[in-house]
């Protein structure tokens, strides 16, 4: 059966049984801080060992000078791609992250938009001119406003686009994909409680809503 489009957000230990099962169903996980401070990074390599995942993304949104991320970057060698804000800009920041992962084969999501209240869009057309100097793999866009993952789309019609907030945040599952996402950004909403059983669910949710969507789309 195809993956759902679907990134589980691990920001607290999850049995690794569970997360092997799930993990049949998903196209990637994508590793918090809170859960490598609860476990450090040995504990995560770990988990994620002999996991069949697509993608495993570590997302400690970084935010410095080039070398210390750098520095962050290569103490996680097990992550096949990281999420860096991208406010901190190209020069002396992005471009040196940027080039040592391309030299490791690794790739870099920059968050374009956040998916909380407090997030001011009108910071988006900066971010948008740092994702077009730097030329990252993928953007983080918000499934909370799908307007702005549709923007971001039209800017970048061939980057990967992440989007969290579904579920626990309020947006509808499939709802980001439907504006342009690649995959859905999900955490609480699967492992607060039963995570397959949520997951089951979730996953039929987002295939009846893009289905629902993608009929709309091939109607016009
Ligand atoms: O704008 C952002 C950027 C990243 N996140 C991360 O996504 C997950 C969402 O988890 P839920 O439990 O499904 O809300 C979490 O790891 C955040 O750090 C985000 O929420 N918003």
């Amino acid at each position: 059966m195809e993956k759902a489009k679907i990134i589980l957000a691990l920001d607290s230990l999850v049995d690794k049984g569970t997360l092997r099962e799930a993990c049949s169903y998903v196209h990637g996980i994508k590793i918090g801080l809170p859960l490598t401070l609860d476990i450090g990074v040995s504990g995560v390599k770990d988990l994620v060992k002999g996991i069949d995942v697509d993608e495993v993304i570590v997302d400690f949104k970084l935010a410095d000078i080039g070398d210390i991320m750098v520095k962050i970057a290569s103490k996680l060698d097990f992550a096949d791609s990281f999420i860096s804000h991208s406010f901190v800009g190209r020069n002396g920041a992005l471009d040196e992250l940027k080039g040592f992962l391309d030299s490791k084969g690794k790739k870099l999501y920059l968050v374009g938009a956040m998916s909380h209240p407090g997030w001011d869009d009108s910071l988006n057309s900066y971010t948008v001119s740092v994702i077009r100097e730097v030329n990252p793999y993928g953007i983080v866009t918000p499934a909370t406003r799908g307007d702005v993952i549709s923007k971001f789309r039209h800017e970048f019609a061939d980057k990967v686009i992440i989007s969290p907030g579904l579920g626990t945040q309020g947006a509808k599952y499939g709802e980001a994909i439907c504006h342009g996402a690649s995959f859905e950004i999900i955490g609480r909403s699967i492992f607060s409680s039963s995570p397959l059983k949520a997951l089951n669910k979730i996953v039929e949710k987002q295939r009846e809503e893009v289905l629902r969507c993608k009929g709309a789309e091939n109607r016009e």
